[in-house]
């Protein structure tokens, strides 16, 4: 296979880090990664980030799950990451694409999150109306908090965010234009939510 070449496979990958704002940053990273089940996803954590591969469902299901531990121990902590398809490059992991669908990571505990993302359909000259398609999505679904340069504000229930933010990387793509980057930044337990309206 051309390895140059965009848009063969169905995986799904995010690299993300978390910051927690504490001094116990060690144990709040690793806690949380501990926590998760990882198992349907293929995973591997440097000094810098770490990526998660496999089907979108368990991608964005571990992703939750991680951000969701994280949240729980009460520390202020950002996470930052990028989830792509359509951009095999290598193709360590595609085995975890024959993972069964279910959902490994259950807990539905609330957290508030405030959020901004931005949309990359790679290649599609028409990129402008898939990206306002999404915003209007997350209007819809009450999870909008504010325009800005360069980004959406999102906020509200994670599970809400995380369901919002799968259906628009599932709806930013077609068969015409597979390879779609979407970036995420979070926050959460920051003393700035304090007044916010939606907690
Ligand atoms: C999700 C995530 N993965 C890796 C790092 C990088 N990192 C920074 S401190 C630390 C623990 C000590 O080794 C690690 C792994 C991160 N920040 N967030």
């Amino acid at each position: 296979m051309n390895e140059l070449q965009c848009g063969t496979s169905p995986i799904v990958g995010f690299r993300f880090s978390l910051h927690p704002m504490t001094d116990r940053f060690v144990e709040v990273i690793k806690g949380a990664m501990k926590e998760t089940d990882t198992s349907a996803v293929w995973m591997h954590t440097d000094d810098v980030s770490t990526v998660i591969r496999g089907k979108q469902a368990h991608v964005f299901n571990v992703a939750k799950a991680i951000t969701l531990h994280a949240a729980k121990t009460g520390v202020h902590v950002a996470l930052n990451g990028t989830f792509s398809v359509g951009c095999p490059g290598d193709s360590a992991g595609d085995v975890y694409l024959d993972m069964p669908d279910e959902l490994l990571n259950q807990d539905e505990t609330k957290q508030y999150v405030s959020s901004q993302f931005a949309l990359y359909p790679m290649n599609n000259p028409d990129y402008m109306s898939v990206i306002y398609r999404e915003v209007d999505r997350a209007k819809e679904r009450g999870v909008f908090n504010e325009s800005m340069h360069y980004a959406s504000g999102i906020h509200g229930d994670i599970h809400d965010v995380f369901d919002f933010y799968e259906e628009a990387f599932e709806n930013a793509r077609s068969d015409a234009h597979r390879h779609l980057v979407m970036t995420v930044s979070m926050s959460i337990n920051s003393p700035s939510h304090e007044g916010s309206v939606k907690r």
